[in-house]
């Protein structure tokens, strides 16, 4: 059994740390029924069916009393031989039982090790497996419907039936190669080529869209709110937050660090950071605060800058606004209608829109909420989203810019165009994890978490 290829068997608590009513350990590894056997003082359990019985050491006695499954391969999450304890949710039960695993031949499994078992014996593509984390991640139901969309396969399939198409016109293209005689051009003509491009294009778009939808729902935004002192800064950040997360004093610069909170709008995941207020400051803790605003501000995705409604726009938030990073959207915020009397809604500024509201009455939050929804081109939760990462839409856009290549070939020599279609092809084939580059696997595993 233990030849130099044969995977080894590993472990690992599959429940979350801590006490629970129930705790699971699961083992796989490509045989497993002697195991099962001794583990269970005796007992043979039947493939899938719960065996109640004592989970015992190497002297008989007993650790645990549970359920043990027995799922033989191929017919498993990883598709080896997969045991799993179901025992009572105590660490210490547990940490013995996994110990006895161990003394049985079994070694500690790595970070999402049984989910790349699954992968390597094919029993989930690449984005399939990432879903099973991102499942698990999920910050919003919207993100977990979406991410379960993906582990059944939704995602993976519209990418295939792209790559299929892919294949059948780069075959069509590469039948011309072998007929040199021919017009290369006037053959490609005859067989639509073009049209057929331009059908995998708008394919591709609408997959784009799609997947572009769902990453925000996987990563959100980033949101810092910044301006001058005393401007409500934390009153908004408490308002969005529903919360009283942040210190707020009618003392200027009460904030002196960032202060992170998460909320979710419409499924997706917002991290708001309310910094310290900006002015110029002999204090040496509001000094290192203040550094830390304009740090936060670097990492942003969107600037909501908070104005008090009664003093408009003032040099001061002038030259605040002259100094985010031009790529960086923002929005500002009228704050405290209440007090100037002003209606709660929407206007345009120069180059940013303004939001009039009042972060302690909560008047105009709700448009405040929607327009940091449209600032990201959030467009609302509908069936079908897939949960796309990064990883995906960088492939997808690199499958793009080839059809746009191949286009530009057309006419030039089939050869080429040819050429960009078979790179369209592998650029969207990484998504399913077909083809791959070598340290991708790592990558994307290692960020699990232990026991899946
Ligand atoms: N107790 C327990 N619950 C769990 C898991 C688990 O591993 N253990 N899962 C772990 O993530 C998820 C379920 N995922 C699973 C996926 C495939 C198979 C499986 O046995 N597949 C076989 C048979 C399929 C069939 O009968 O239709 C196969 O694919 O061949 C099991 C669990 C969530 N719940
Ligand atoms: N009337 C009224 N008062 C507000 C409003 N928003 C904030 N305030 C008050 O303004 C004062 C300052 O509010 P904070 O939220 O602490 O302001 P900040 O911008 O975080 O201030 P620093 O942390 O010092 O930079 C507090 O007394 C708040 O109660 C509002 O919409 N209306
Ligand atoms: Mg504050």
């Amino acid at each position: 059994m233990n030849t130099l290829y044969a995977p080894e068997t590993i472990a690992a608590v599959a429940t979350a740390p801590g006490r629970g009513g129930v705790g699971v350990i699961r083992v796989s590894g490509p045989s497993l029924q002697a195991f099962a056997q001794v583990i269970s003082g005796g007992k043979s359990p039947l493939p899938r069916r719960a065996l109640y019985a004592n989970f015992v050491d190497a002297d008989g006695r007993a650790i645990d009393s549970g359920l043990l499954l027995y799922f033989p391969g191929p017919n498993s999450f990883t598709g080896e031989d997969v045991i799993e304890l179901q025992g009572h949710g105590g660490p210490v039960v547990l940490k013995m039982l996994l110990a006895r695993c161990m003394e049985l031949g079994a070694r500690l499994a790595e970070p999402g090790e049984f989910t790349k078992r699954a992968f390597l014996n094919e029993k989930l593509d690449l984005v399939e497996a990432e879903s099973v984390a991102d499942l698990i991640d999920a910050q919003s139901e919207a993100a977990a419907r979406s991410a379960l969309m993906s582990l059944k396969g939704a995602f993976s399939r519209d990418v295939n039936a792209l790559v299929d198409t892919l294949i059948e016109l780069r075959m069509l293209t590469e039948a011309t190669l072998d007929f040199p005689e021919e017009d290369d051009v006037e053959w490609l003509e005859k067989a639509n080529a073009l049209g057929r491009l331009a059908a995998v294009r708008s394919r591709l778009d609408g997959v784009l869209a799609t997947a572009r939808q769902g990453a925000l729902l996987r990563e959100g935004m980033r949101v810092v709110l910044i301006g001058q002192p005393n401007v409500g800064k934390s009153s908004l950040m408490n308002a969005l937050a529903g919360d009283e997360v942040a210190i707020v004093t009618e003392v200027a610069g009460t904030t002196r660090d960032t202060v992170r909170e998460q909320v979710v709008l419409d499924g997706v995941p917002v991290h708001i950071i309310d910094t310290a207020g900006l002015r110029d400051t002999a204090d040496v803790v509001e000094k290192i605060g203040i550094e830390r605003t304009w740090a936060a501000v670097d990492q942003a995705d969107l600037a909501l800058l908070l104005i008090d409604g009664r003093d408009g726009v003032t040099a001061d938030d002038a030259a605040i606004l002259a100094r985010l990073p031009d790529r960086l959207p923002r929005v500002v915020v009228f704050n405290k209608i209440d007090l100037s009397g002003e209606a709660a809604g929407l206007s345009e500024g120069d180059g940013h829109q303004i939001v009039h509201l009042s972060a302690r009455s909560g008047a105009g939050v709700d448009v405040l909420r929607h327009v940091l929804l449209d600032a990201i081109g959030w467009q609302g939760e509908r069936e079908g989203l897939y949960l796309a990462r990064e990883r995906h839409l960088d492939a997808i856009r690199r499958a793009s810019a080839e059809l746009d290549a191949a286009q530009d070939a057309y006419g030039l020599a089939a050869e080429l165009f040819a050429e960009h279609l078979r790179r369209a092809q592998e650029a969207l084939s990484e998504i399913t994890g077909e083809f791959r580059a070598d340290d991708l696997l790592g990558v994307i595993f290692s960020r699990f978490c232990i026991g899946k």
